[in-house]
């Protein structure tokens, strides 16, 4: 019973191995097919290449068997000038097949990378959740030049060996049908040994590719994580767990190598079993007087180039392998429907005033764990919004599901009239800005990373943003101005500094909706004065969410909701609630402490 369903599952495997072979097959001809003249080209080089190495080998025989016994000096130097021009036709081919093929692979490489990007960033937050950004590196990277290997010279070539290979092995069957059978004998041990290693190749080389992916991921949050690591002299451990990975990606390599290493000389061994045959069985012919001389040094030239077939044969195999593991995880990516998505018919939305309700709506990050559940909540036009509550409460969630960073799963979300599914994504976000504590400069000038969102914007609009954002002061007294470069991740500013160019981003693309989330925690007193000065010219005029935990800068909201656990407790504006005596004041004395509560605490 156990060995039915072990075998039902091989059989599974097996044809989804298949598939996805065929799969990768078809999506490199999608992209190759528009180079079908290149391809042609290549082709008819690989063909030349297979006639003019046939060609050799008859025109050393021609020397051997007739031109020396003849004594034909002018025949010697005609044939010998013969042998080089083929030779010298021969490299000429080669360089065009390989150059040919280079310009065809980089093509469909380069089309297949830019699909792969573009559909990433096309992808959703829950996806970017589930999978880590060094190895969706590696997919774009690596995983994509490995697929380059298949649409290659070495590729091609084997159309050529195999060319080549049909007509040594018709040629022998026309002259010596015996000898020719001999030298077909190995041909099924050596199907039979590359079915064995095929599948072992493909999955030992996908496991070295999934620990590069891990190593990958574990570069990546050592370096955008230094800082802590330094902080908490955590250097050794990190060293550490990055030894065991190495070793891990050395011990796998170790273990794919010694699969294809073991591969290689099987074949070459199969190969000579079949030239010693060949070898002994002409000798007997020659002795026998059944053979010339001539015929056996073109036989021994033949057997060389029947090798050549074979071993590209096997290389390929191990190519093909490596390929498939690639594409595997290339298609896992391509293969992945986003879940915020434009649906069809989503129509434009036209400017709103920008009055945001949540009616009835249900959402959850993982099914069976909802956050918010028949949730209602009304963010008048022109009016600020405030969100506050514990830690985990929702606040943020509220915040990404306005911006359609992720779908409801029950009920809808109306701007103005508009449910937000009902409108392309890009258009809404178009009216939308956010500013939140995690401020993302970018590798560029300060000028470029305030005109983010608008490249198009003028210098005198991009210092105007700067000047509503308190930022024009401190951007001036650097050299360079507007255009001094922002390290990665803008290393040489401070805290305050970054969160002014934020703000003044989102000036420069005026938004109807601002979303403020924790926009100035973090900061000391004179920056966040700073911050809160360039906020209150900010917000007028638009519908505005903020999320807070000082409850220090939201008591001039219009209205503040208190969440707990993804619902709503308490609604009504600073004095109200403080009147109510509820939560909202629960949190507010916890912040500013009166003398009677502040003996409580202590
Ligand atoms: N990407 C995610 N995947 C799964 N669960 C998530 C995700 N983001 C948030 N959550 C969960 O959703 C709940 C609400 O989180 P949310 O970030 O909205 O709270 P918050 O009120 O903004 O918290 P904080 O004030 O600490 O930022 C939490 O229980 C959190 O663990």
């Amino acid at each position: 019973m156990k060995q039915t369903r072990q075998s039902g599952d091989q059989q599974q495997s097996r044809e989804q191995h298949f598939i996805s072979l065929r799969m990768m097959f078809k999506e490199m001809f999608l992209h190759t097919r528009t180079q079908w003249v290149l391809l042609m080209l290549g082709a008819v080089t690989v063909i030349a290449i297979s006639i003019l190495e046939f060609m050799i080998p008859q025109l050393t025989k021609e020397i051997i068997d007739q031109i020396i016994p003849e004594k034909r000096y002018n025949a010697l130097l005609e044939t010998g000038g013969l042998i080089l021009l083929a030779a010298l036709l021969l490299g000429i081919f080669n360089f065009s097949s390989s150059y040919v093929m280079t310009i065809v692979s980089q093509k469909a490489i380069l089309q297949l990378r830019n699909k792969l990007h573009k559909h990433t960033l096309s992808l959703d937050l829950k996806f970017f959740d589930r999978n880590r950004t060094g190895d969706l590196m590696a997919r774009l990277t690596s995983d994509v030049n490995q697929l380059q290997e298949l649409v290659s010279a070495d590729s091609l070539s084997l159309i050529a060996d195999v060319i080549t290979f049909a007509a040594i092995v018709g040629y022998l069957l026309y002259t010596d049908w015996q000898l020719a059978l001999i030298t077909l004998i190995t041909l099924p041990f050596l199907f039979i040994t590359s079915r064995y290693f095929s599948q072992r190749i493909k999955s030992a080389y996908r496991a070295v590719r999934h620990i590069s992916a891990q190593i990958n991921n574990s570069l990546q949050d050592t370096l955008s994580g230094i800082r802590m690591i330094k902080s908490f002299a955590s250097e050794d451990a990190e060293a550490k767990q990055f030894e065991a990975l190495s070793e891990q990606h050395r011990i796998a390599t170790v273990s794919a190598s010694r699969l294809s290493a073991t591969f290689s000389p099987i074949i070459d061994w199969l190969n000579y079993v079949g030239m010693t045959s060949v070898l002994l069985f002409g000798a007997w012919e020659v002795m026998h007087g059944n053979m010339s001389v001539g015929d056996i040094v073109a036989y021994l030239a033949y057997l060389r180039l029947l090798q050549a077939p074979i071993r590209s044969f096997s290389r390929m195999i191990t190519k093909v392998q490596q390929s498939a593991a690639a594409f595997e995880r290339i298609q896992e990516v391509l293969a992945t429907v986003p879940e915020v998505y434009d649906k069809e018919g989503a129509i434009v939305l036209p400017p709103v005033k920008g009055q945001i309700v949540f009616d009835d709506v249900e959402f959850a990050y993982e099914e069976g764990h909802p956050i918010l559940q028949n949730f209602q909540l009304r963010l008048p036009c022109n009016q600020t919004t405030a969100l506050v509550g514990s830690s985990g409460s929702g606040k943020s969630t509220i915040a990404y599901l306005i911006a359609r960073l992720y779908d409801v799963q029950r009920g809808d979300i109306f701007i103005d009239s508009y449910p937000l599914t009902e409108v392309t994504v890009k258009s809404l976000r178009q009216q939308m800005g956010i500013v939140s504590q995690d401020v993302i400069l970018l590798n560029g000038t300060i000028r470029e990373n305030i005109a983010y969102g608008r490249p198009q914007a003028t210098d005198d609009e991009i210092i105007a943003a700067a000047h509503a954002a308190n930022a024009h002061e401190f951007i001036s007294a650097f050299p360079m101005g507007y255009d001094t470069p922002i390290g990665e991740r803008g290393v040489k500013l401070s805290g305050g500094q970054k969160q002014r160019l934020s703000i003044a981003r989102a000036f420069l693309t005026n938004p109807r909706i601002l979303i403020l989330d924790e926009a100035t925690a973090a900061l000391d007193t004179e920056s966040e004065q700073r911050i809160q000065h360039a906020l209150s010219e900010l917000l007028p005029g638009r519908t505005c969410l903020v999320i807070a935990h000082r409850l220090s800068t939201i008591q001039n909201a219009d209205q503040i909701v208190v969440l707990e656990h993804g619902e709503i407790v308490e609604l009504g504006n600073h004095e109200n609630l403080l009147r109510r005596n509820g939560r909202y004041k629960e949190l507010y004395e916890m912040q500013f402490p009166t003398k009677s509560n502040f003996e409580q605490i202590l």
